[in-house]
């Protein structure tokens, strides 16, 4: 993994991604909760900051948090300059970008993220570059949970995160079930569409690492 997003958590522990934070609040409890990275939507989403506003936000962020935007289609030159201005240390991308947009990504020093739905075939990290591979529900965002107990059988590499539709409530089944490297949430922490609930992100994270 390139030194500029190197991820924080150890071996024996699992990687906890909060997606689509807007506020102080919502990012000071993923923070004190023990979130290993925090996500900002800069794509098109309820849940869309503009980049200042992720600016603003990361200055809050403790180094040993993953910083990450979140990008859907864009171009590579508009996901540089966002990714510039907010100042996140990682892309997640959810498009169809290929081999030489994650490189230039990667020569900038950023993480990668790929993100994929699972489907009949599941890719493997590493493939384009990335540094992990997120498996998600076919609609990002939309809380929608797919059958992760078709994952022990799929061979998607040692850095993949587990998304769509986690809760609080389901997490430690998910996680018991898929045996993910890491999980990521968004519609799970919220108290409505877009709107995060601190309460939340702070069960979640508790839940995720089995109550301890
Ligand atoms: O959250 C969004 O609106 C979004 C928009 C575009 C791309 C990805 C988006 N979110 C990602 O969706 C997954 C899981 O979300 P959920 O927990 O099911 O709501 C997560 O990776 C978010 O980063």
């Amino acid at each position: 993994m390139r030194q500029s997003g190197a991820v924080s958590n150890s071996s024996d522990s699992l990687f906890i991604k909060i997606c689509g934070l807007r506020t102080e609040e919502d990012v000071d409890a993923a923070v004190e909760a023990g979130a290993d990275a925090i996500g900002f939507v800069l794509t098109a989403s309820p849940r869309r900051v503009d980049a200042a506003t992720a600016a603003r936000l990361s200055r809050r962020i403790p180094e040993h948090v993953l910083t990450v935007g979140v990008f859907r289609g864009e171009s590579l030159d508009d996901v540089r300059s966002l990714a510039a201005e907010s100042g996140i240390r990682a892309v997640q991308l959810h498009g169809s970008e290929d081999r030489g947009y994650y490189d230039a990504l990667a020569a900038d020093g950023r993480t990668l993220i790929r993100a994929a739905a699972f489907g009949d075939s599941v890719p493997r990290c590493g493939e384009m570059g990335e540094d992990m591979l997120l498996l998600d529900a076919p609609v990002p965002g939309s809380g929608m949970a797919w059958d992760w107990s078709r994952m022990p059988v799929a061979d998607p590499g040692d850095r993949w995160l587990l998304a769509g539709g986690l809760t609080p409530d389901n997490v430690r089944n998910a996680v018991d079930t898929a045996r993910p490297w890491g999980v990521d949430v968004s519609s799970g922490v919220e108290r409505s569409r877009g709107v995060k609930d601190p309460a939340l992100i702070t069960a979640f994270v508790k839940a995720a690492r089995g109550g301890r």
